[in-house]
């Protein structure tokens, strides 16, 4: 490999600052150590999580960095010690990494891993504590352990998983991050049970995968409800058998829930980010059993509440992340499995840019009339 343990210059999309409009820079992008993986990325899609870091609301948000955690690649070299990619083999970066050896990945009870966490949270990388990008000597932060709106990325060997070298990128680059979580929520962290009444606040991707987990399971009605009528005609492809937009009633939405389903929901699930919201996904569940998951992420110094009597009376609040999947060991088997058309990812895909086009991306997104936009990285 003419590029191995060289400095490799290419294009990447920089967020300097919060809410500034990204610049496509000439970035250096330095070997990978021991235990790394250097990543040469092909497309990236972008996630809601990207405009919510990009917008100053995160707490770990820093700048400048490169963002991006949704995409699928080719391994260009390895560092020390990494056995179980090598360069060629076809990959998705997982911004929830597997170790398989740590008390999170031991315990059997989360898909959490805390092996390179303390590092992906502050933006660099866990064996010098520093990051693999610069601009014109400035060092520029990691993202997620991710970074994928970059030509090339380097990653920990324990966030990037080896797929099926037949999988399309272009459409498999979804399964870093949106549809796993949505089918996720329901299928490993609510197992929701078939003939169960679901409802689904948000049908953006995450939301469409929820309700597409939901007819899988067998659930009997998938409400969704969205502010934004456009989606409800779509959200019928993913198996949505009714709809509910907020503004159409005066009454609180969780009480209009509730009238329409004898009493409440087996299982909400929270698709926004929005706190309101996700007290309202609770109260919308039946008492003595009804289970509310929340999804969405939402700003720095938001915080949920209801009435602790919710709880009491047997409803049940839960979280997840990247839908409860062991990324390494399960994001191949989810390729596997849209090989074998059982599960949709060229659905959610509403629009195709390039990596130049990111800022418009990235308003398309602000827009509405978007699932997932891919951008092709390179060429
Ligand atoms: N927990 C996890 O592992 C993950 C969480 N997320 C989070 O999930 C959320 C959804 O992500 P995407 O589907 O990519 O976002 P999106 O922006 O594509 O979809 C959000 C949907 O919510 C609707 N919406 C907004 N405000 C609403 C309101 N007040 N009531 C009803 N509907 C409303 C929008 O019209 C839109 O259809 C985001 O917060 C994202 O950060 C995303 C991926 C993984
Ligand atoms: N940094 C944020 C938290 C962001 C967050 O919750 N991330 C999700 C994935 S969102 C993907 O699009 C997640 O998996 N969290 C678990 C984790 O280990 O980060 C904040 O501090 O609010
Ligand atoms: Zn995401
Ligand atoms: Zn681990």
């Amino acid at each position: 490999m003419a590029t191995q343990g060289q400095v490799i210059t290419c294009k990447a999309a920089v967020a300097w600052e919060a809410n500034k409009p990204l610049l496509i820079e000439e970035v250096q992008v330095a070997p990978p150590q021991a235990g790394e993986v250097r990543v040469k990325i092909l497309f990236t899609a972008l996630c809601h999580t990207d405009a919510y870091t990009w917008s100053g609301k995160d707490p770990e948000g820093l700048f400048p960095c490169i963002l991006g955690h949704e995409a699928a690649g080719i391994v260009e070299s390895v560092g020390e010690g990494v056995t179980e990619v090598q360069p060629g083999d076809h990959v998705i970066p997982c911004y929830q990494a597997e170790c398989r050896e740590c008390k999170f990945c031991k315990s059997g009870k989360t898909n959490l891993c805390g092996k390179v966490r303390a590092a992906t949270g502050v933006g660099v990388m866990m064996n010098d504590r520093k990051s693999r990008f610069s601009v014109k000597g400035a060092s520029i932060y990691h993202f997620m352990g991710t970074s994928t709106f970059s030509e090339y990325t380097v990653v920990h060997d324990v966030s990037v998983a080896k797929i099926d070298p037949k999988a399309p990128l272009e459409k498999v680059c979804l399964l870093g991050c949106g549809v796993p979580t949505g089918l996720g929520a329901v299928w490993n962290t609510a197992k929701v049970e078939a003939g169960s009444i679901v409802a689904v606040f948000g049908l953006g991707t995450v939301g469409l995968a929820v309700a597409e987990g939901a007819k899988t399971a067998g659930a009997s009605r998938i409400i969704g409800i969205d502010i934004d009528s456009k989606k409800f005609e779509i959200a019928k492809n993913f198996g949505v058998t009714e709809f509910v937009n907020p503004k159409d009633h005066d009454k609180p939405i969780q009480q209009v829930i509730v009238d329409l389903t004898d009493g409440g929901v087996d299982y909400s699930f929270e698709c926004i980010g929005n706190v309101s919201i996700m007290r309202a996904a609770l109260e919308c569940c039946h008492k003595g059993w009804g289970t509310s998951v929340i999804v969405g992420v939402a700003a720095s110094g938001q915080e949920i509440s209801t009435r602790p009597f919710q709880l009491v009376t047997g409803r049940v609040w839960k979280g997840t992340a990247f839908g409860g999947f062991k990324s390494r060991s399960q994001v191949p088997w989810l390729v596997e499995k849209y090989m074998k058309k059982e599960i949709k990812v060229d659905e959610y895909i509403t629009h195709n840019l390039t990596l130049a086009e990111i800022n418009e991306a990235f308003d398309l997104m602000h827009e509405g009339g978007c699932l997932r936009c891919v951008l092709k990285v390179h060429g």
